[in-house]
């Protein structure tokens, strides 16, 4: 296993009669882009919030960077970047003022690390240009370069997609991805949308009414979403053979119930059912299947998804 860089350890946050989050162990390891995804209310920024110490929990507790005490989480969290409420920024100051602001406010020695977030960000040119006149795309640029100003090991998004417009949806991803990347980042970003992380999460946790119903990888949510045929016969054995034989596949999978999940072929319907009907087989089931993310993900807090 990656080194885990946050680990929670049975996390729960009570808001009075409101149970925010319900024992929640999530692990989020050296290197993930781990996209945590949860409607509206489901928990993300109390989460977020407990690990940046901007709340405290009810009971369970949190592991940074292997610290786990009071102190500990202090020293912690110093090596942490945050966008979880959008920092202040001042309409009449530059990218440049705003850096040297928060530099300031956090007392980072040497103005080296200014040009340095700024050139991450693709601010660096910006020069005399007041945020005032900031697209919403440049200023969430800022909010990151400012989250950057301490070189931190794990950068924490909350929703930072919301409000922008589809451009600024991509340039976000790409910057998150070459963040983590070149500089080895390990990035936490929520969303309430799974496809606009599935182009950059490494691995997701499906957060649901405070629950962690799931954590997967890419590939496995890939594989959850393949889109294949499934197929129930009289004969598996022998629809297998067929498969095998007269169309030249072994990308299936037989399931304990005996459906054929057939990956390829997908949009040659017809010549699966002729090869098995010509073959006196009875086709029982014959439907195409594969989640897309979206449904996948309905499905999922929905408590309804199968196998
Ligand atoms: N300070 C608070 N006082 C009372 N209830 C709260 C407080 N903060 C959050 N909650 C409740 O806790 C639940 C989880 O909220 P949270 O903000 O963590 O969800 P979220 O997944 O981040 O959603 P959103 O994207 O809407 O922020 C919600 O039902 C919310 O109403």
């Amino acid at each position: 296993m990656e080194q885990a860089v946050l680990t929670t350890h049975d996390l729960t946050k009570k808001y009075k009669e409101q149970t925010a989050l319900d024992q929640v162990n999530l692990i989020v390891e050296k290197g993930d882009i781990y996209g945590f995804i949860g409607q509206n209310g489901a928990g993300k920024s109390t989460l977020l919030r407990i690990v940046t110490a901007l709340a405290r929990p009810t009971s369970g507790s949190v592991t940074l960077f292997g610290e786990t005490s009071e102190a500990g989480l202090i020293e912690a969290r110093k090596r942490i970047g945050a966008i979880i409420e959008s920092p202040a920024l001042f309409p009449d100051m530059t990218a440049r003022d705003h850096l040297e602001y928060y530099r300031l406010l956090r007392g980072i020695p040497g103005k080296a690390c200014i040009s340095k977030a700024l050139a991450l960000v693709g601010l660096e040119d910006t020069g005399k240009k007041k945020a005032r006149n900031f697209s919403l795309g440049m200023k969430q640029r800022l909010g990151l370069a400012i989250a950057l100003l301490g070189d931190p090991e794990l950068l924490i998004l909350d929703e930072p997609t919301n409000g922008l417009d589809p451009g600024g949806i991509v340039e976000l991803r790409e910057l998150v991805k070459k963040l983590n990347r070149e500089l080895g980042l390990t990035i936490l970003i929520s969303s309430h949308i799974l496809s606009e992380l599935h182009q950059m999460a490494t691995k997701y946790g499906i957060i649901h009414k405070g629950r962690l119903l799931e954590q997967i990888t890419h590939e496995e949510l890939n594989e959850k979403c393949k889109k294949h045929l499934r197929i129930r016969v009289d004969d598996v054995s022998k629809a297998v053979a067929i498969l095998e034989m007269e169309l030249g596949t072994r990308d299936y999978e037989v399931l304990q119930d005996g459906t054929i999940k057939l990956y390829s072929f997908y949009h040659d319907v017809k010549r699966v059912s002729l090869a098995l009907t010509h073959n006196n087989l009875v086709i029982e089931h014959f439907a195409p299947g594969g989640d897309d993310l979206e449904s996948y993900y309905t499905k999922r807090v929905g408590g309804e998804l199968h196998d």
